[in-house]
């Protein structure tokens, strides 16, 4: 691919501390190895303008690899490199302050992001409409539903639109109405040659729209590739790996 490098990853490794990893069958293997190693030796790079999709079954890894591309952790060890702007994680929200209104946790999370007051002045109501959350959005946070508070995070990134957007299972978020036009707005973002990094258990929507597939399990890269030459590899693997 001719396309210039926005991400590059080499040799990642992404361990939790044992004392946060409370599952009988962690805390056994914990006793041997010390550490619990979530991400095991990640090696791929993340190309301007593609679709790339993070595949793999529960627990393979994926989200701690979403929270290493959003800036969220850092690795243990390896190289993470980001040239250009920070990716940006649609269903984040992590910044809300509870006790603030919707307004004002619009304005937080976007300086956040690193964008200008003024760019957000100038979005704030594209941001509000595209909520569809009324008259919430002047009161505090924590009366929002789970949905709700998704619905705000998701309108807030894709207004500012991103350079790379990163997409943790986003086409849940929200009612019906809400997950059509989110899907409807990130097919928009990969029409306009956005970076799209999305994570995803459907292997239907990898062969649709991902340019090329990374597929993780237990920590540890399987394939990097076409959808057409790794989806079905994943697919035959998990037929005989239902554990
Ligand atoms: N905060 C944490 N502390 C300890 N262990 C964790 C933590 N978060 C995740 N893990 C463990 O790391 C491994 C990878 O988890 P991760 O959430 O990245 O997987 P995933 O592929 O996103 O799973 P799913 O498809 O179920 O969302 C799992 O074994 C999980 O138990």
């Amino acid at each position: 691919m001719a396309n210039k490098k926005v991400i590059d990853l080499k040799d990642i490794w992404i361990s939790y501390p044992e004392s946060s990893n409370f599952s009988m069958k962690n805390l056994l293997r914990l006793r041997k190895d010390e550490v619990f190693w979530a991400v095991k030796g990640l090696n791929f790079e993340i190309y301007k303008g593609e679709v790339l999709g993070i595949i793999g079954r529960n627990g393979s890894g994926k989200s701690t690899l979403l929270k290493l591309l959003s800036g969220l952790i850092l690795p243990d060890k390896g190289e993470y490199k980001v040239y250009g702007k920070r990716p940006v994680l649609l269903t984040l929200g992590a910044g809300f302050d509870a006790e603030l209104s919707g307004i004002d946790n619009i304005y937080l999370n976007a300086l956040y992001l690193g964008h200008k007051k003024k760019d957000v002045d100038r979005d704030l109501k594209e941001i509000i409409e595209y909520s569809e959350l009324g008259d919430f959005v002047y009161k505090p946070v924590r009366t929002y539903s789970s949905g709700m508070k998704a619905r705000l995070a998701f309108s807030i990134a894709v207004t500012l639109d991103p350079e790379v957007l990163l997409i943790d299972e986003v086409l849940g978020v929200g009612d019906q109405q809400f997950k059509d036009k989110s899907k409807a707005t990130i097919m928009d973002k990969i029409q306009q040659k956005r970076t799209v990094i999305m994570v995803t258990h459907s292997a239907n929507l990898v062969k649709d729209i991902c340019d090329r597939v990374v597929w993780i399990h237990k920590g540890e890269q399987m394939e990097v590739g076409p959808p057409e030459e790794v989806v079905p590899k994943y697919l035959e693997f998990m037929k005989g790996n239902k554990k």
